[in-house]
């Protein structure tokens, strides 16, 4: 049974009173821990220690919040989820979800959602200058089709029963965020903007699938992200959506048939068998690593511009 008293209780217990409200939610995805670097007076509070709270399994997330203060001057209280959790984890969606809805409880009222996905769109590359995507709407099969994170018992009746999601992504945040990148110097590449499909992983995508949500409108796809955006809007946040790009999806224009192969081969031919390429979650990791700065100096001057 949910009890968000007994969570905020505990989380209440470890900081002190300039971090007891905090203002901005930041969800640090696969590898981006690193964005809570910059936090001043920074308390860490492990999910371990909070009633109702998961843990995380995935390398790459920790499981505990950072508080803290960032920006300039005296700083804004924020809270950052070192770590998040993953329905593959085997957590139900109501648990997924759980920190989100604990946040808006704290006093967050803006949330900024991180997370690594993989590239759909040839015009999002990996390892040049696009690296980042300001998410501007979703593409969420799952919720489409049963495994969506608000079904079920509402933790409150004071929450809309049916969420519109026609404007999920906040169009000021957003502003905020490419504002924060002129600021920055960054190149006008490094942010793009675009729409992240949800799969449950943690298979990563087939050819045909990739193909399938390029087709289907999505720019970039990730395991993650969604049912926190929908917890978020339910609790009436303003919500937004930083991914990293990490790696490319393959998606062929057309298959080299293996059939043509043999009948070369058969034909005294020397044939050479495709080798794809595959994705792994250590260069997920190591891409996440190594920009999880750039994304801090993001959010630290969006945090700044609230
Ligand atoms: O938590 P995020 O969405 O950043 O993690 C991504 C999606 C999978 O959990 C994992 C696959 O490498 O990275
Ligand atoms: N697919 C799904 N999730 C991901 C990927 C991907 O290619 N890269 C990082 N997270």
């Amino acid at each position: 049974m949910v009890n968000f008293e007994a969570s905020i209780n505990a989380i209440k217990a470890f900081l002190p009173d300039k971090l007891q409200h905090p203002r901005v939610g930041i969800v640090c995805g696969s590898g981006l821990s690193g964005l809570a670097d910059e936090f001043k007076d920074i308390v860490i509070v492990p999910y371990k220690e909070i009633p109702g709270f998961a843990s995380s399994t995935v390398p790459g997330h920790k499981s505990a919040f950072a508080f803290g203060l960032l920006g300039n001057g005296e700083g804004v209280p924020v809270v950052a989820m070192l770590g998040r959790f993953h329905p593959y984890e085997g957590h139900s969606l109501s648990s997924v979800v759980y920190p989100i809805r604990v946040m808006a409880k704290l006093g967050v009222k803006d949330i900024i959602i991180t997370n690594a996905a993989g590239s759909l769109n040839p015009a999002i590359p990996v390892g040049t200058s696009k690296f980042f995507v300001v998410v501007q709407d979703h593409l969420a099969l799952p919720n489409l089709t049963g495994m969506n994170p608000l079904l079920g018992p509402q933790t409150s009746f004071d929450l809309p029963r049916f969420l519109p999601l026609s404007d999920a992504y906040s169009p000021s945040l957003r502003r905020l965020a490419f504002l924060a990148a002129h600021r920055l110097q960054l190149k006008d590449s490094a942010l793009a903007e675009g729409v992240y499909a949800w799969v449950s992983g943690p298979s990563y995508e087939t050819p045909a699938e990739g193909r399938f949500l390029r087709q289907a409108g999505a720019d970039v796809v990730g395991m993650s992200t969604i049912p926190e955006v929908l917890a978020a809007k339910e609790e009436g946040l303003n919500v937004m959506v930083l991914s990293l790009v990490t790696n490319f999806v393959v998606i062929p224009d057309t298959y080299r048939s293996i059939k043509d192969e043999v009948k070369a081969e058969l034909a005294g031919k020397k044939v050479e068998l495709p080798v794809a390429q595959v994705v792994s979650h250590e260069e997920v990791l190591t891409i996440g690593k190594e920009k999880a700065g750039v994304l801090m100096k993001i959010v630290e001057n969006i945090v700044d511009s609230l």
